[in-house]
């Protein structure tokens, strides 16, 4: 049997990790390959960033941060809505079967502070399920963490390497999934 895919996706702010999921999850949804999870985008006003919104491969959007959001978490200026990363995230973690590719970003400080959420990935480490999942540079003790699992494969990503490494990615997660369902 193949050993579970364990991918995660680091590197500088502003590299790179939102687009690169989001152009695999849009292929391999193309592809007719099933995936869940969920990604996070910007809020801009005015051209400056207020806050972070999860969006649910299936669809269902929540408010993650926003600077004039009230709730005792906070992560730089951000009030963390951590009832939903609860409430929206994790249940789009759930894979309706195990070759659905679980696809995160990402799995950074305002998601960590979910114990829920942490318990969660704990969880898809020791599934069978593929994972590929954003992580920031510098990412806490819990990222630091699931990076030194065993099976956890590491991509460092810059403008240099994305375009490359997008299409590869691609390529090899296609791979495996094919072998995965001989
Ligand atoms: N392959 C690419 N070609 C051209 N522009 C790109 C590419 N990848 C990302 N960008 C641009 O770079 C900017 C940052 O991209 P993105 O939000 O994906 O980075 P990030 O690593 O997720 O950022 P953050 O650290 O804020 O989470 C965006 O404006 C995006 O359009």
């Amino acid at each position: 049997m193949q050993k579970p895919f364990r991918l995660f996706i680091t590197g500088k702010p502003g590299c790179g990790k939102t687009t690169i999921i989001k152009h695999l999850g849009h292929h391999l949804r193309l592809s007719g390959y099933e995936i869940c999870g969920f990604y996070t985008e910007e809020i801009r006003k005015e051209g400056s960033r207020t806050g972070f919104i999860i969006k649910t491969w299936d669809g269902t959007e929540a408010l993650l941060a926003h600077k004039d959001a009230k709730s005792p978490y906070t992560v730089g200026k951000y009030k963390v809505l951590v009832e939903n990363i609860d409430s929206v995230a994790l249940p789009s973690m759930n894979p309706p079967s195990e070759n659905t590719l679980i696809l995160i970003d990402e799995i950074g400080k305002m998601e960590c502070l979910s114990q829920d959420f942490c318990r969660k990935i704990l969880s898809i480490m020791e599934a069978p399920n593929p994972l590929i999942a954003t992580v920031p540079i510098r990412g806490g003790k819990f990222v630091e963490r699931i990076k030194s699992m065993p099976g956890a494969v590491i991509l460092v990503l810059d403008p240099g390497n994305r375009e490359n490494l997008r299409d590869e990615l691609l390529r090899r997660v296609i791979e495996y999934v094919r072998r995965k369902g001989e």
